[in-house]
């Protein structure tokens, strides 16, 4: 029988009880499954707050004082959740114990940072990774102590071997495949943490924040899983983020290429990269609802390869301020070749990924990911690009797209999404800087003032599902 690979987040883990939540749908499910947990809702931005501090403290004693503080506070977030889930008090010992193991561990990290003053790449992602091995160490024992056989396996000993980049590592295939099926086979609950696996050195390596969606993802690819099952806190998809527009619908099903698209442009559901290690092995994702139990197993949202054009076209709204324009202006930069060869070259040696390339006649315009935004500047400004006049950038800035498939169709309907779209914002009063169609068959997007994104959000969402 295929395995189904489950994914709890951080949504499912705010408090101390909600691990019962996680037991019971784990209890629902009836079948072998492999867990994929992340950290405790909160505690990786703490971890990465505790790093930061080191490192503008750079081995100071009050930097210390306050790590010491945080493993502190962990140790009797963990005690919380220990006695609020088991009741028998040997395991409870025997739990707190393995728990204890885990946190000295993480105290001799950032020691280790303080001591030294600096905080190596490879150390920063083993302190990071600490929510989420708490997190998987608990919930095995949590779902033995209610005679669930579970087990824990940790990424380095399934073999779950990324390309080895720090911080943002994606996940070699090739090598772990093999390995995780075999690790990962036979009965019982398998409880992994998510958000990262190992360099071929060991060595910890991130996804990236949200991670664990991805792992979740890599993992079901390694596996052929029947499906990989993303547990939130919302009723699965929805047109929009529920932080920024009231009353967004339900989304029921999302092909592949949507789902991506939405998440690149920024909804916050599902890490960026989740998609793709299932693209092509058609493996469904199927969003759930942990607050809703009484639906079940019954998932909100399934994303798969069924490409379906909707009446409506438009399935979500989606923005992100996660991106800046950087220009390059020049009397003809749009006809001169080799130019943009010599500015990817350029971006491409200093670790710079273009989100979007827009040229014209005298502008080259380029989106790039707002923290790389100064650095992509120093280095074109060093470069000295002939034709090229002036560099200027721009990080006050939004993009707010619009998802699904038709969008960019030829039929009627379908070529008057985008300038609905963007009639819509404009009409709402927002300061549009740039719009783009047809560079994806599924998406179009618009850049806006980075103050306007609220309004240009709501806006363009009533226009296709109603105020
Ligand atoms: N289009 C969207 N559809 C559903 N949820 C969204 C969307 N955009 C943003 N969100 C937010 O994503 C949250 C769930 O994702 P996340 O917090 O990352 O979960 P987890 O921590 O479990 O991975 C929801 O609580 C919701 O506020
Ligand atoms: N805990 C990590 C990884 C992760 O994926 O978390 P979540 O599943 O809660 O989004 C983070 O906050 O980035």
């Amino acid at each position: 029988m295929k395995k189904i690979v489950v994914k709890f987040g951080g949504s499912n883990l705010r408090r101390p009880q909600d691990i019962d939540r996680i037991v019971n749908v784990v209890q629902t499910y009836k079948r072998p499954l492999v867990l994929v947990v992340s950290a405790f809702f909160g505690v990786t931005n703490e971890l990465v707050a505790c790093v930061q501090a080191a490192k503008e403290g750079a081995g100071t004693a009050a930097a210390l004082a306050e790590s010491q503080s945080y493993t502190l506070a962990l140790r009797a977030l963990k005690k919380q959740i220990v006695a609020a889930n088991i009741s028998d008090p040997a395991q409870r010992a025997r739990t707190e114990a393995a728990l204890a193991v885990r946190l000295d561990q993480l105290d001799r990290y950032l020691t280790g940072i303080h001591c030294i003053g600096a905080v190596p790449s490879f150390v920063n992602d083993a302190i990071l990774s600490y929510g989420e091995r708490l997190s998987s160490l608990l919930l095995t024992e949590v779902l033995q102590s209610r005679g669930i056989a579970a087990r824990e396996a940790l990424p380095e000993e399934i073999g779950l071997i990324t390309d080895g980049v720090f911080g943002n590592a994606a996940c070699d295939f090739e090598l772990s495949a093999a390995k995780v099926a075999k690790a990962l086979a036979g009965d019982g609950v398998i409880v992994v943490p998510g958000f990262y696996g190992v360099d071929q050195n060991g060595k910890t390596t991130l996804f990236g924040r949200g991670g664990s969606d991805y792992s979740a993802a890599s993992i079901a690819a390694c596996l052929g899983a029947e499906s990989l099952d993303v547990w939130k806190d919302v009723d699965g998809f929805l047109s929009a983020d529920p932080g920024t527009v009231s009353a967004p619908r339900s989304i029921a099903q999302l092909n592949y290429l949507e789902a991506a698209e939405l998440s690149y442009f920024g909804a916050k559901i599902l890490h960026p990269r989740t998609v793709e290690p299932l693209f092509d092995r058609d493996i469904p994702i199927r969003i759930l609802n942990i607050t809703r139990p009484e639906r079940g197993l019954q998932p909100y949202t399934i994303i798969d390869d069924q490409r379906r054009v909707t009446h409506d076209v438009v399935k979500s709204v989606t923005s992100t301020e996660d991106v800046a324009i950087l220009k390059l202006h020049g009397p003809g930069v749009g006809f001169k070749p080799g130019i943009l060869a010599q500015v990817t070259n350029t971006l491409d040696q200093h670790g710079i990924n273009i989100k979007s390339v827009l040229t014209a006649q005298t502008a080259i315009n380029l989106l790039v990911a707002r923290d790389q935004l100064d650095a992509a500047y120093a280095a074109l400004v060093e470069h000295h690009l002939a034709g090229v006049v002036e560099v200027s950038r721009n990080a006050a800035v939004a993009i707010v797209a619009v998802v699904g498939d038709g969008v960019l169709d030829a039929s009627d309907v379908g070529s008057a999404i985008a300038s609905r779209a963007l009639s819509a914002a404009l009409a709402g009063g927002v300061r549009v800087c740039l719009a783009a169609a047809g560079a994806s068959e599924v998406a179009a997007y618009m850049l806006v003032h980075e103050e306007d994104r609220k309004l240009a959000l709501q806006a363009v969402h009533a226009e296709f599902f109603g105020a």
